[in-house]
């Protein structure tokens, strides 16, 4: 038989596999909507009958369409390309591996889970260590239909001749394909050091390094959705939370956990992570280095001690015929005394008008003979209105955005800062607070927020518990069972403060790239993040992953050189994939920048299927969204360097790389992201003609 004729004689074996699967699963399906109509009919009777069923009723009735609809959701998540592997063992025995564990009437496995131990072999079996498997499979399916295979021979002296073998690299296949707007998921071509970080156990710190283009956010995504399959009763109820650098980038990464069936993870960027904020907006390079490090932390906590700006500076009551007076030294005094006490600020209210009246007391005594006992001064005031109304203002309840925006007041925050900021310091924050209430807070301002929060303390109740119950998971920081942070490298010891506090009692995934690093300090950010992981004695497993699967060899080569000086080898991965075109450098005069990007665009949109990016640096997105407006918005995206962490597309027009280092605070850094997010064509447009030298 001709290559051609082998191939199609086992698309049909598959395929034939396949109907079995699929007819099954219309089978679960169909059992499974009877199961909700049944569900909903003993909703619909319980109606009627006595208290004490229905109770019991309605509870059997959540617990089956609970049930059902969950089968229905799982098995429409995964329909697509439900089966794509199938391993031929010594033993003798085939077994298909997919999306989902599958059985028939008789429980027998028609395709076994990708996450259970019995798939690992799948992943894990080489030629060297074959685990069995003669022959590895990947198949390739849209909708019902086999449309490809592949296979890898692992042990070719234990095949026998009617074993076909088909194709050359399903990775290769995979790695040239198209991208799309979404993160695809790879879990048809999981390579072994991808599926040993993926499967370490759940405890303890598990921390998964590489360059870029290795992995490691689909390393990430896949161990979350296996840690759910393995461990779903830990992890499930408290849930998995995964911080991403940003709103684009979580977008981009959205798709493929639900497309992996699971759905109790919640998926934040760094601006989101405190309930109810969005935050998309970023502060400069410098800003946002103050604004991360800890010494804000010292402003913060003094800012919460100063006055509200529209607090009264004096107390006047008259009682019993006498005038007793506070003045703003005296109130001065008292807040000071309040915020020594042990409890924090918005829980300090009764305190402070306690105080406030042991003060009045003193001044009372002062008299001499002051008509009334001390006991009698602080009932008889303490029931006062008007001394209540004084307490409500001059103490406020505070809300973590109403201090930052008060610091952006240049004297306030001078005050607050005392000797720890520098004026210029000063000077840019007070800015960029000044219309915080209209403009919202930048990423940056989220984990100060959130400190805030903390620091201030929670709020005494004012509604009934009940209502207090529907809330999801609001100011529930310690919550979390399993952490997962990508592109852990640039976050600030402020934004680990944040994150930690939400897994007081989890167990933590950390992905990152040092060489990608943004972040200024990072001895400091180290420092934090060890604190926030629960400290140096917590266990601790490292993953290296070495192959860069995203940038062809030609692309890379030129990452490489940019940052060859302040990288080790070491720390770089090997791209693999040759695609055979060089990246094109384009010089240009400054005023042709924005028509060579359009042509660039232009012809990259022609030559590559997916997705072009551009790249630019902060302060020349905006020309560059004008430039490429008008083209294809589906498959143009323009983002700014620290934007571009983490996302790919298929031909990149980096535009202007100097400026990238310069607005950076560590150098080329910013540019090597930029440089990596190409998997076919890069173009470069600069008016430097010597660069890269
Ligand atoms: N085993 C694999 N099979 C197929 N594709 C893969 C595999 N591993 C990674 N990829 C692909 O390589 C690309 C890079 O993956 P990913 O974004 O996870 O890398 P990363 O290490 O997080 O990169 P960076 O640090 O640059 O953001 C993605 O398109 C991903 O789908």
């Amino acid at each position: 038989m001709s290559e051609t004729s082998v191939r199609e004689a086992e698309i049909a074996v598959e395929q034939k596999h396949l109907d079995v699967v699929y007819a099954r699963v219309a089978e679960i399906r169909d059992d499974a909507e009877v199961m909700r109509t049944k569900g909903d009919q003993l909703a619909h009777g319980a109606r009627n009958e006595a208290v004490f069923e229905q109770a019991a009723m309605l509870f059997e009735r959540d617990v089956m369409v609970r049930h059902a609809t969950q089968i229905l959701r799982t098995l429409d998540a995964e329909h697509e390309g439900l089966v794509f592997g199938r391993l031929d063992s010594t033993s003798g025995e085939t077994q298909y591996v997919g999306r989902l564990g599958v059985r028939d009437g008789n429980f027998d496995n028609l395709v076994t889970d990708w996450r259970a131990p019995a798939a690992a072999p799948f992943y894990q079996a080489t030629a060297e260590y074959p685990m069995d498997v003669i022959r590895r499979r990947v198949i390739r399916s849209t909708g019902k239909n086999v449309v490809d295979i592949d296979d890898d021979l692992l042990m070719p002296d234990a095949r026998d001749e009617t074993m076909a073998v088909v194709g050359e690299g399903a990775l290769m296949a995979s790695l040239t394909r198209a991208r799309g707007e979404n993160m695809r998921d790879i879990i048809a071509t999981i390579q072994k050091e991808q599926d040993v970080a993926i499967r370490a156990p759940w405890r303890g710190v598990t921390e998964i390094t590489g360059g870029p283009g290795t992995g490691k956010t689909a390393v990430a995504l896949h161990r979350v959705a296996y840690l759910l399959y393995r461990d779903r009763r830990r992890m499930g109820g408290s849930g998995v939370l995964v911080v991403g650098p940003s709103a684009a980038f979580t977008s981009y990464i959205s798709r493929v956990l639900p497309s992996m069936g699971e759905d109790s993870v919640e998926l934040r960027s760094l601006g989101e992570v405190m309930d109810g904020t969005k935050a998309v907006r970023n502060d400069s390079a410098e800003v946002a280095a103050v604004k991360g490090s800890l010494i804000i932390r010292r402003v913060l906590k003094r800012a919460i001690r100063e006055a509200p700006a529209d607090a009264p500076d004096e107390l006047r009551i008259v009682y019993r015929g006498q005038v007793l007076k506070l003045e703003a030294r005296d109130l001065a005094a008292v807040r000071k005394a309040v915020h020594n006490g042990r409890r924090p600020p918005n829980q300090s209210r009764v305190d402070a008008a306690e105080a406030l009246l042991e003060a009045l007391w003193r001044k009372a005594d002062a008299f001499g003979d002051f008509p009334a006992s001390r006991a009698e001064l602080l009932t008889d005031l303490g029931e006062r209105l008007d001394f209540h109304r004084f307490v409500v203002v001059w103490w406020q309840l505070l809300d973590p955005i109403d201090v930052l925006a008060g610091l952006g007041d240049r004297r306030r925050l001078a005050v607050a800062a005392g000797k720890v900021l520098t004026r210029r310091q000063v000077d840019q924050l007070a800015d960029s607070w000044a219309d915080l209430r209209e403009r919202g807070p930048s990423v940056a301002d989220v984990a100060l927020l959130d400190e805030l929060r903390m620091l201030l303390g929670r709020p005494p109740r004012r509604r009934r518990r009940s209502a207090d119950h529907a809330a999801p998971r609001s100011d529930n920081y310690d919550e979390f069972a399993h952490i997962v942070v990508d592109e852990a490298q640039d976050l600030s010891p402020m934004q680990w403060r944040m994150v930690g506090r939400r897994g007081k009692y989890a167990s933590w995934t950390v992905v990152g790239d040092p060489v990608q690093s943004s972040w200024p300090d990072p001895d400091e950010a180290r420092r934090a993040r060890t604190t926030a992981l629960g400290g140096p004695s917590t266990e601790h497993r490292r993953f290296g992953l070495r192959t860069n699967y995203r940038n062809s060899a030609e692309i890379f080569a030129l990452a490489h050189r940019v940052v060859a000086d302040i990288a080790e080898e070491r720390e770089l991965p090997l791209a693999v994939r040759s695609t055979g075109q060089e990246p094109l450098i384009t010089v240009v005069e400054p005023e042709s920048v924005d028509t060579a990007v359009q042509g660039a665009v232009r012809e990259l949109l022609a030559e590559v299927q997916g997705t072009v990016g551009v790249i630019t640096s902060a302060s020349r997105v905006d020309s560059a969204r004008a430039a490429v407006a008008g083209i294809d918005a589906e498959r143009v995206k323009v983002v700014d360097g620290l934007e571009s962490k983490g996302l790919e597309y298929d031909a990149v027009v980096l535009v202007e790389p100097t400026e990238l280092v310069t607005e950076s605070l560590t150098g080329p850094r910013t540019l090597y992201v930029a440089l990596t997010r190409a998997t076919q064509r890069l173009t470069v447009v600069t008016t430097d003609p010597a660069w890269p030298a």
